[in-house]
């Protein structure tokens, strides 16, 4: 894998270089001029820069001009593009490696510009971004990290692109696996399965041999619990425990419809659990759900729109997005990957938490084991987490998620030749969906 090491007069200085490598086995590997001309905030600073020879570059000219008052900049550019904060710049932290699978799909077109901008991870610490694609992509691929360049986002040190897992992977600190085939015309659910499931398989297996041994995986492509478990049973190495199926977008979306219903705004509503698999059959629980610091059950005093209105629009909220966009939901999903990510990297607020789908594995439910279902989960900010405990249950919210585990543990059993458990047997329920799937 080639990847130009930083500029040292650009890390003296703290400005930008987002480097691009192109990394394959089967695809020519290229080096590309990663420091452009930089014109930003011209107030501020004009740096410019110019490739002699493919990896070198002849150190910046800097000339500093007057700065604008602090109260004028915003965010990182404060940090980064005012020379005279310079001292600031040295608090940076340690560059992290972010690896992104289906990096030019529409989801990754989002969210890479909110993970570069410092919006995720802080405004002190720089990124390098590991973009995974394939040979139908890699030219798409290459537009994409060419926009990252333009961007001239200060904290974006490295941009890599590459086929092959095992090379992008390397040291990955964070992986966000959103790369997977939609359903089509025609196919069952149970092929999507597997032929997901076997781009899961060789990801955890990726991870297992090259990543960062503490890595913290999301898997975000459909049916991401299932597929969740499929990465994880491949990658021995990882801690079980690291490895998270995207179920925030389900919590956000309820939040919002509570929200509505009761005439608050969002930030009032807490406690929200999303149970069970990213499907049509998880459970959002408005039992333990709170607005304004009360149970939701005695701010919205009508249970049957809880149990049949509230859930089920919850529950096929994507599909109604893709019958209106046409596409299923990319920015509110890029927006989820980011919350989910900052609720591990952030300590969660006294007495709320947040929903992920995470391995059942010791849990104080009474979850059948062995399977990614969501849960209510509170973090310290260290990226690990603990699963809450202190919630409660009523026969409606058991016999619910009594149906989505059921329907996990039927995905389980399809795809136990891809966790060596065995000989595949598919039984799925007929009447379980994606969320996009009407
Ligand atoms: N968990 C959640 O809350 C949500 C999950 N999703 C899921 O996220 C995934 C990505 O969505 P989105 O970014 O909108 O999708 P896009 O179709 O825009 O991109 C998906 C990427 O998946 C990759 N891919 C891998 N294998 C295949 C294959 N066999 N056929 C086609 N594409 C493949 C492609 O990249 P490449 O060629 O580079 O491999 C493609 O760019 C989907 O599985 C979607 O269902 C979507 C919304 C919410
Ligand atoms: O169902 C889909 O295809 C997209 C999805 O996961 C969602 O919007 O929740």
């Amino acid at each position: 894998m080639a990847v130009a090491e930083l500029n040292p007069a650009f890390t003296k200085t703290h400005l930008h270089s987002s480097q691009l490598s192109f990394l394959s086995r089967s695809v020519p590997t290229h080096q590309h001029c990663a420091f452009p001309t930089l014109h930003r905030n011209q107030q501020h600073a004009r740096i410019s820069c110019s490739v002699t020879q493919q990896n070198q570059v002849q150190a910046p000219a800097v000339q500093t001009q007057e700065p604008n008052s602090k109260s004028d900049c915003y965010g990182v550019f404060c940090l980064t593009y005012d020379l005279k904060a310079e001292e600031e710049t040295k608090s940076w932290k340690k560059l992290i490696n972010i690896a992104v699978s289906g990096a030019a799909g529409m989801i990754s077109n989002h969210l890479l510009f909110k993970l570069a901008s410092g919006e995720v991870f802080g405004p002190d610490q720089p990124i390098a971004l590991k973009l995974l694609g394939s040979e139908r992509s890699i030219q798409a691929l290459e537009g994409v990290a060419m926009e990252l360049e333009d961007s001239l986002f200060p904290l974006l040190r490295e941009v890599s692109i590459g086929i092959d897992p095992y090379e992008v992977f390397q040291d990955a600190e964070w992986a966000l696996l959103i790369g997977a085939k939609p359903r089509g015309p025609g196919m069952e659910r149970a092929d999507l399965l597997d032929i997901n499931g076997q781009i899961f398989a060789e990801q955890g297996k990726a991870l297992n041999a090259v990543a960062s041994r503490n890595v913290k995986v999301i898997v975000v492509g459909n049916p991401c619990n299932t597929n969740a478990l499929i990465c994880m049973k491949n990658a021995p190495n990882i801690p079980a425990k690291n490895f998270h199926a995207l179920t925030r977008l389900d919590e956000n979306r309820a939040k919002c419809q509570l929200a509505l219903k009761a005439g608050v705004f969002y930030d009032k509503v807490s406690n929200v659990t999303i149970w069970g698999n990213h499907s049509t059959t998880q459970v959002p629980d408005f039992l333990n759900a709170k607005i304004d610091g009360l149970p939701v059950i005695d701010v919205i005093k009508d249970r049957k729109w809880l149990e049949q209105e509230f859930t089920e629009m919850v529950q096929k909220r994507g599909g109604v997005l893709i019958q209106k966009w046409g596409r299923s939901s990319a920015a509110s999903t890029a927006v989820s990957i980011v919350d989910a990510i900052r609720s591990l990297v952030t300590p969660t607020p006294k007495g709320d938490w947040f929903s992920s789908g995470v391995y059942t594995d010791g849990n104080p439910y009474g979850i059948a084991e062995g399977i990614v279902f969501s849960m209510p989960c509170r973090s310290k900010g260290d990226g690990d987490y603990e699963l809450v405990k202190d919630v409660i249950f009523d026969d409606y919210l058991r016999n619910r998620i009594a149906k989505t585990e059921a329907e996990l543990l039927a995905e389980k059993r399809c795809v136990a030749h891809l966790t060596g458990e065995g000989i595949a047997v598919c039984d799925l329920p007929g009447d379980t969906m994606l969320p996009g799937e009407m």
